[in-house]
């Protein structure tokens, strides 16, 4: 699905890692820690063609990231479903709309049955009509995530899906994660959080990567 092949990244002359290889393949599931600031996010905008790699290969569904347009970029992303660290919600639109958000912007309609099914399967039927800023940490968590699959992509990238929740709230976001890669998602998460890796663990078979200095390893046996 998503291959990285020797990857490096700088922002301007500092380079944030190097040597870096990746592949997600279909259905498997993978964590991605790490400390703050190693590079975490930008990992996950290669995967998602949003950067493209300083030097080294990264391919997309089979394609090299840097042969693509913006129209190939943009096909690529709705294979993708993206939970982004700080949810990214317009706040004049209520909750469904936002949900509904990236299939209008494609020019396509949902139907009201299968976002009432959305809604109900990330436990918000009852916050539909409401703004984002009349929703707790927990709700936007969850609305991020409906927002993500309503392409029903293939791939599921999550940056700190379960940052600002508390640990109930972060186990019934893995459960949505889990049942996602049951139904034959890919999926890839980016957190600090080594609790929920390890809760993960005993639900799903999970490779966790650690990028630490500079580089992309396999973390070790207590993960
Ligand atoms: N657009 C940018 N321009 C310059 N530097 C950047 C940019 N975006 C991120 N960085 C720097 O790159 C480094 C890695 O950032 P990134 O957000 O990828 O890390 P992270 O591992 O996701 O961090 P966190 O866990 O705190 O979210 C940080 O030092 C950050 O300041």
């Amino acid at each position: 699905m998503i291959e990285l092949d020797n990857v490096a990244y700088n922002y301007g002359r500092s380079e944030l890692f190097s040597g870096l290889n990746l592949q997600l393949a279909a259905g498997s599931f993978h964590f991605l820690t790490g400390p703050s600031g190693a590079g975490k996010t930008t990992l996950l905008k290669l995967c998602y063609g949003e950067l493209v790699a300083t030097s080294g290969q990264a391919r997309l569904f089979g394609q090299d990231a840097r042969t693509l347009d913006r129209d190939a970029v943009a096909q690529a992303r709705r294979r993708i479903g993206i939970v982004h660290q700080d949810c990214q919600f317009l706040d004049h639109l209520t909750l469904a709309e936002n949900i509904a958000l990236p299939l209008t912007v494609s020019g396509r309609t949902v139907s009201s049955a299968d976002l009432t099914d959305l809604l109900g399967w990330v436990g918000l039927s009852q916050q539909a009509a409401q703004f984002p800023p009349q929703l707790s940490g927990g709700e936007r968590q969850r609305a991020a995530l409906a927002r993500a699959v309503i392409m029903s992509p293939e791939v599921i990238l999550a940056d700190e899906p379960t940052g600002n929740v508390d640990w109930e709230m972060s186990q019934r976001l893995l459960s949505l994660l889990v049942e996602l890669n049951k139904m034959g998602k890919t999926v890839l998460i980016a957190t600090h959080d080594i609790s929920f890796i390890r809760a993960a663990k005993a639900q799903v078979s999970a490779r966790v990567l650690r990028l630490k200095d500079r580089r992309l390893q396999l973390a070790g046996a207590d993960l």
